[in-house]
């Protein structure tokens, strides 16, 4: 008799197959301004939709990585744990640039939507509830100190948004975990329940968030400006009203601009995954 629980593999966690459907939809929401879709490639020259669906199906195994992490050291104070998770964390950005030919579609996203996969896991292990609210909590106690280890008390910056740090004070990916992502608390999940699931929920989410989220992405294309001019188109067509046509004249503006808030992006997923969780 075979022992088909041998030869099945084990069907990942809720949280990485929640994650992986995130940059899905992510990607295939269209129209989205500045950023890769279904009708074009947004201001990149280097990426297109089928570029990040081959990013996606190397980066989705490593979810279930992370949560595994997460669940395995369980014990180990939350402190700890960037420095058991990173190593995964690395490799799992070497299979994405793997996919791109070296094109960086998902480093925050990887950053972003692993660590919640961690905190999934840390939380299962422990029976504890997986709330919106405890989720955030977790993931802000991993990476408690992260801005100050890695941007205040660093000389030089290898990277953009350590550049992006020392020139503008701009705390990107870390300052957004470490925060517990705030910004898609405080500005995304009380508006997602009140809205009928589809295109239109997602837009109104990306919208909110490009109205205030800091986005890296977008000050290392545009500087202070650039942010600046995406944040407040959005919030104008928050306050005015908007439709497809409206966000395709944003999205030629960002074009021309080119500017990206891929910064939005990522937080959109989390926004996605996290709102399948009771607050
Ligand atoms: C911790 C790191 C991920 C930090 O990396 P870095 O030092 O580069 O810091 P940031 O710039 O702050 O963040 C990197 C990416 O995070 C996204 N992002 C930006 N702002 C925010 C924000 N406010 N909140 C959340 N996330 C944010 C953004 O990623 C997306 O955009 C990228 C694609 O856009 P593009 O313009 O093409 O980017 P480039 O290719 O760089 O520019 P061009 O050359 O094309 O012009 C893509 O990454 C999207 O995901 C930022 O880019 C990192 O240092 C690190 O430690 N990584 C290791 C992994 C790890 O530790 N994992 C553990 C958990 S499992
Ligand atoms: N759809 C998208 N286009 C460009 N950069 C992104 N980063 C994450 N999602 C993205």
């Amino acid at each position: 008799m075979t022992n088909l629980a041998a030869i099945t593999p084990a069907s990942p966690p809720l949280i990485a197959r929640l994650a992986r459907q995130a940059m899905i939809d992510e990607v295939c929401l269209t129209p989205k301004p500045g950023l890769v879709d279904r009708d074009n490639n947004g201001a990149h020259r280097d990426m297109d939709l089928a570029l990040f669906m081959r990013s996606i199906a190397a980066i989705a195994p490593w979810f279930s990585q992370f949560y595994q992490l997460g669940f395995d050291h369980a014990r180990r104070p939350a402190s700890e744990m960037l420095a058991v998770i990173r190593p995964a964390g690395i490799a799992c950005e070497q299979a994405m640039f793997s996919a791109t030919a070296g094109v960086n579609t998902h480093k925050g996203g990887i950053f972003s939507l692993g660590l919640l996969c961690v905190a999934a896991g840390r939380l299962s292990a422990t029976d504890s509830e997986l709330t919106q609210r405890s989720l955030c909590r977790q993931v802000s106690e991993i990476t408690h100190g992260l801005v100050a280890r890695e941007l205040v008390n660093r000389q030089r910056g290898s990277t953009a948004g350590e550049r992006l740090y020392q020139r503008w004070q701009l705390t990107g990916a870390r300052g957004e975990v470490e925060s517990g992502f705030a910004t898609v608390r405080q500005s995304v999940l009380p508006f997602w329940q009140a809205q009928q699931p589809g295109e239109r929920r997602l837009h109104h989410a990306l919208l909110r968030l490009m109205a205030v989220n800091p986005d890296t992405n977008l000050a290392a294309r545009g500087g202070l400006h650039g942010m600046q001019f995406v944040q407040r188109y959005a919030q104008k067509l928050l306050q005015n009203g908007w439709d497809s046509a409206a966000l395709e004249q944003m999205d030629r503006a960002l074009i021309a601009r080119n500017l990206s808030p891929g910064g939005s992006a990522d937080l959109l997923a989390v926004a996605q995954v996290l709102a399948a969780f009771a607050p």
